[in-house]
């Protein structure tokens, strides 16, 4: 009898009955891999089931052949019947709720085939199809017969496909792929065969400084860059990035969330093993369990940003402190004094060794309000003096390089006037966008988008949004209240900084704001 040791809600389990025993039921987000085994686990089966593992997944496997390889290559294949493979499939599918199947290693067309009836008898949430062919260390792992498989029954049924540039060019007929645009061209054409997404990996491409990927969804293009981190150990980085997918559509994501957490988990995963020594051969596994080791993940930045700081953005401009005879330092002290959720220091006309040295002192005085300190536009400042991040304009540094050269911690905000923009600070890895000009202001010269331009930023934004441009105390508490749960307060310079007294000012637009 199994001992029971502590007892939930004060119910006293009935002895010797396990069903009154348990508690509630609860369902955990469940991927099905169809996969070859990896000896070495560092890809194929094992991979999938780290990956999920680490995502908070169930994974179940259904094993397609078994390979014996290592970090020097594969030395043997052994591929299973189609016969025991959709006994497998039938065994989980039949029994077990699957949300969403991953495919890896299809060794055979007749396996391509009972996995396509069993996927029409079962259906699932989403299917995602990682087009094994060639391993990393390039033995060939799938046939040409496979390949019409894929292309005549598989890739139709796929919710996504994730080919690496060498698979995309076979998919293709062995078209030569080499530079991001034939990359867009290749998703496009494999977007005709089916799926109704398609990631073409481009870690491969020659000459990049960044991994950049290429998503299309049929209507819109992606790129999705990450800085390439420098390892042998990228061995299973296709079956990982899969399975995180997939891991990530179980649980509910929309596709294009689901493919940017995945390739962040890579990133961090591969930063974190970058000096992994196992096995002696070119091409080492990474380790998927970061998560377990406390480890500062991109994946897991939630903590580092929290949104109800945009409250009451200020941002400092120079003229308008000199003009009331104050220094930077003291306009900045006396705005986060009154009350200031976040600063930024909008410096246009100052040397680049005087931004440094009042961004330190203002750095000390915002620290010790335990409030941030962004920098404009500068991302070198933002690096020279540890600021807590940086905020850019369209047509400044793109966003998707300010996070390279930045590092996932620090904070980036994008000014944004339209859904397109805002979608692409999202998909560039930003934090916030500044959204605007609502009203017309003397301080830039810019257009405005009034509050009808404001509400359509903030509907499709994926981002917490923080409102710029005019505003002030008589219209501030109208902007707060538009109905928008993602607005999430107001940016000003005029209206505290060119005033007599800052700290005053502050005060009365918190009061009208919160
Ligand atoms: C919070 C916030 N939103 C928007 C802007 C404007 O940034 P940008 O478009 O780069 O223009 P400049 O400020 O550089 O003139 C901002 N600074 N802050
Ligand atoms: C810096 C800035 N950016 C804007 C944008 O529309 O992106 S409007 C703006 C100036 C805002 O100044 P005030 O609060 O004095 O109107
Ligand atoms: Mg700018």
């Amino acid at each position: 009898m199994a001992k029971v040791e502590v007892l939930c809600c004060g119910q006293v389990p009935f002895r010797n009955n396990p069903k009154t025993m348990m508690t509630q039921p609860s369902k955990i987000p469940h991927v099905l891999s169809v996969a070859g085994s990896d000896s070495g686990a560092g890809a194929g089966i094992q991979a999938d089931l780290k990956a999920c593992a680490s995502r908070h997944v169930y994974c179940s496997t259904v094993i397609t052949a078994v390979t014996a390889q290592n970090t020097v290559g594969v030395q043997g294949v052994h591929i299973l019947h189609e016969h025991f493979v959709a006994q497998q499939l039938n065994s989980v599918l039949s029994d077990m709720h699957v949300d969403v199947v991953k495919t890896g290693m299809l060794p055979s067309l007749g396996i391509v085939k009972v996995l396509c009836q069993n996927l029409r008898k079962f259906p699932v949430k989403a299917l995602v199809v990682d087009p094994v062919m060639i391993s990393t260390s390039g033995d060939v792992l799938a046939g040409s017969s496979v390949l019409a498989g894929f292309r005549e029954e598989l890739l139709p049924m796929a919710d996504i496909v994730t080919p690496n540039l060498k698979e995309a060019s076979v998919l293709l007929g062995d078209v030569p792929l080499k530079s991001v645009s034939d990359m867009r061209a290749a998703a496009k054409l494999i977007h005709d065969l089916g799926p109704r997404n398609v990631l073409v990996k481009g870690g491969d491409l020659p000459n990049s400084l960044d991994a950049i990927d290429v998503f299309f969804n049929g209507e819109e293009f992606y790129e999705l860059c990450s800085s390439r981190v420098n390892t042998r150990n990228t061995h299973g980085t296709g079956c990982t990035l899969a399975s995180c997918i997939a891991a990530e559509l179980a649980k509910g994501s929309s596709m294009l969330s689901a493919v940017k957490t995945a390739k962040q988990f890579i990133k961090a995963a591969l930063d974190y093993s970058k000096d992994l020594v196992i096995g002696n051969g070119a091409q080492g596994p990474f380790d998927h369990f970061l998560a377990l080791k406390n480890v500062n993940q991109s994946a897991y930045r939630q903590n580092r940003f929290n949104p109800d700081t945009l409250l009451l953005y200020a941002v400092t401009d120079s003229t308008m402190n000199r003009k009331w005879g104050r220094s930077i330092a003291e306009a900045v002290k006396a705005a986060v004094e009154g009350g200031a959720t976040i600063v930024q220091l909008r410096e246009k006309d100052i040397e680049t060794r005087d931004f440094l040295d009042v961004a330190k002192v203002c750095l000390k005085i915002c620290r010790s309000h335990r409030v941030p300190l962004l920098i404009n536009d500068r991302i070198d400042v933002t690096l020279a003096c540890d600021a807590d991040g940086v905020h850019i304009g369209q047509s400044d540094m793109p966003a998707s390089l300010a996070r390279t050269l930045l590092g996932p911690e620090k904070i980036i905000g994008v000014s944004c006037k339209t859904p397109e923009q805002a979608e692409q600070a999202w998909v560039d890895g930003a934090d916030y966008i500044g959204c605007g000009g609502v009203y017309p202001t003397n301080t830039k010269a810019n257009r405005t988008i009034g509050l009808d331009g404001l509400k359509d930023v903030c509907q499709v934004s994926k981002l917490p949004v923080v409102a710029i441009g005019g505003i002030g105390l008589s219209n501030a508490r109208a902007i707060m209240e538009i109905g928008v749960p993602n607005l999430k307060g107001v940016a000003v310079v005029s209206a505290l900084f060119d005033r007599e007294c800052v700290l005053t000012e502050t005060k009365n637009l918190l009061a009208v704001i919160s």
